[in-house]
């Protein structure tokens, strides 16, 4: 087993709801705002889970099993929850390239994109704590492209349903094998909401004290 020094979670369908639960936060506890300036009713805040040692082993654990089911070793990501990962999938890992993509090329310096210690000839598997939008995840990918980077697929932690994000990914030809992916009860209750460990197949119902999501929240 390559990584069995790692402390992957014995219930890895509890251990998500837990990781959900640390980074959610409702507005009137701590307040968070829309693209459009708007405040919003909750987010989800993986950056505080993911700075931690043993929620970022387990996380890192958990994608480090997909990778190797896919046969990636290299990884990158945009963003401050992706440089968490990209940095404890390159420590926890065995021979994990990483690289993180900037915002924009600086104008002094060697005047990368694309920094640390990807290899050209083998593909890339992109990271990230949250798939919505699928903005940020394309963005990396059309990066990698123009540098003359294979793209092997993305691996984001959390995937929100109701959002487009994995279905433009696949417009882009890129598969999404997210860790959970995230989903409403609407039919049974406000009160509840759906995690779904993809990799098991099996879900888990969280009995929400507030709000659930609803699809105009914010996150990150
Ligand atoms: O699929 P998308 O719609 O692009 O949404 C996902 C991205 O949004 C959040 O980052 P945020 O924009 O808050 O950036 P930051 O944490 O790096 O500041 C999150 O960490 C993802 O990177």
């Amino acid at each position: 087993m390559m990584h069995r020094l790692l402390d992957v979670p014995e219930g890895a369908e509890a251990f998500l709801v837990q990781l959900y639960q640390e980074s959610y936060f409702h507005f009137r506890d701590r307040a968070s705002f829309r693209q459009d300036g708007r405040p919003g009713t909750w987010a989800l805040d993986l950056r505080r889970p993911l700075a931690r040692s043993a929620h970022l082993r387990a996380v890192c654990a958990l994608l480090l099993r997909q990778l190797e089911a896919t046969g990636v070793h290299q990884v990158v990501g945009a963003g401050a929850a992706a440089g968490l990962l990209v940095g404890g999938l390159v420590a926890c890992g065995h021979d994990i390239r990483g690289g993180i993509v900037r915002e924009r090329r600086k104008p002094y310096g060697f005047r990368e994109q694309i920094e640390g210690a990807l290899s050209r000839d083998q593909p890339v598997a992109i990271v990230d704590d949250i798939l919505a939008s699928g903005t940020t995840m394309i963005r990396v990918a059309e990066v990698l492209k123009a540098e003359g980077y294979a793209t092997a697929a993305a691996f984001p932690v959390f995937e929100f349903s109701w959002r487009t994000g994995r279905a433009a990914l696949l417009a882009r030809g890129i598969a999404s094998h997210s860790l959970a992916r995230l989903s409403h009860c609407q039919r049974q209750s406000l009160e509840q909401t759906t995690v779904w460990n993809v990799a098991s197949s099996r879900q888990v119902v969280w009995e929400l004290k507030q709000r659930p999501p609803s699809p105009d929240q914010v996150h990150g």
